[in-house]
């Protein structure tokens, strides 16, 4: 037992779990996504300083990795600031911040937001793919990375006294490399120690979820407490996808809002739709998993944001919701997937 233990950790401190209302497990505020630039197509090399305006968006919304400024949601904190008033108002109660060490996280600036606006912010501890690692970071020990992860926890991250209240999401890419393999192993001990959720970004591959459960089983984390996010880009198969959901992880569909038709971080998948992400979820739940659902939109891009015609962060209560309520979801499984399952893993043990 410790003092956070039966308590959710934001960046104002310790809440009761009761107080955090609909939550969205997996979102970006504030963070730098140049470490995912993709050169465009053929053709298309004068477009990546193209203005971020109306008649571009098609383009944007297309291609919203072929564009430096696009990818840098640190620009935008006034623009997110209304944003979560709105989120507010559509009902929302808290986010988690998935923003961790490699994408430019700024707890401070999470802090700020969290006053001005009301809405329950948690912050992630530990480290993104290994291509934002740094030398310091790919020298380190399992030890030295546990000890850097707990402290983000229980002393506060980025020369702050703020805490995160998750570790992640650990970033990991396909093959998972050795210094992912690494920080993994730290995320697990760092979570047998404090009792804390955990969440991880796996790499563009069908086979990489299990492949980091494997990982982290044997290094002792607790996959009960342990998300799983993207597999909406990630498990497309229902057969691969009821196997990994034996594993015991929380199933995080959270690219909600995302509309591609060539995802360029891996062609061979077909970005699903709005209305396809809600089937997976009814198959999930007709296979009795409603306990292990999550979902969220992932915002990490500018063209995300409503300021320039995007889902924004409150999508999936103005509109996924009903639109779930109309194809067979209980009013109870709904509140299950956005109040009751991100409490459960989102307080410590
Ligand atoms: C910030 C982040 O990692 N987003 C996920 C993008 S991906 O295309 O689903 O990998």
């Amino acid at each position: 037992m410790s003092a956070l233990s039966g308590k959710v950790q934001t960046v104002l401190g310790l809440l009761d779990p009761s107080q955090l209302g609909r939550t969205m497990t997996h979102e970006h505020l504030t963070m730098t996504f140049e470490c995912s630039y993709c050169p465009p197509g053929p053709g298309q090399e004068h477009l990546v300083k193209i203005p971020i305006e109306m008649k571009n968006m098609f383009w944007l919304n297309q291609n919203p990795y072929s564009h430096n400024e696009n990818l840098l949601l640190n620009q935008e904190l006034e623009a997110v600031r209304e944003e979560l008033v709105a989120y507010r108002q559509a009902g929302g109660g808290a986010i988690v911040e998935n923003t961790t060490t490699g994408i430019s996280r700024d707890v401070r600036a999470l802090q700020k937001l969290a006053k001005e606006t009301g809405v329950h912010i948690i912050a992630g501890a530990g480290y993104y793919v290994d291509v934002t690692h740094s030398d310091e970071t790919r020298k380190m020990t399992v030890e030295k990375l546990t000890d850097v992860i707990v402290s983000e926890v229980l002393r506060g991250a980025d020369g702050t006294d703020i805490c995160c209240g998750v570790i992640g999401e650990i970033g990991t890419s396909w093959p998972i490399t050795d210094s992912e393999k690494k920080v993994l192993q730290a995320a697990a001990h760092a979570q047998t120690q404090l009792g804390c959720p955990v969440i991880i970004h796996p790499g563009r591959n069908s086979k990489a979820p299990e492949a980091v459960v494997q990982i982290l089983q044997e290094a002792g984390g607790d996959i009960s407490k342990t998300v799983m996010s993207h597999l909406d880009r990630t498990i497309l198969d229902y057969g691969e996808l009821l196997e990994f959901a034996k594993m015991g992880s929380y199933l995080e569909y959270d690219l909600f809002g995302t509309i591609m038709l060539n995802y360029p971080f891996n062609l061979q998948v077909d970005m699903p739709s709005d209305c396809q992400r809600i089937q997976s979820l009814a198959f999930l739940v007709a296979e009795g998993y409603e306990d292990r659902i999550l979902v969220a939109h992932d915002v990490h891009t500018k063209n995300r944001l409503a300021k320039y015609g995007g889902h924004g962060y409150s999508h999936i209560l103005n509109n996924i919701v009903p639109k779930m309520l109309t194809r067979g979801f209980t009013q109870n499984q709904v509140d299950k997937i956005l109040i009751d399952n991100p409490k459960q893993w989102l307080t410590f043990k």
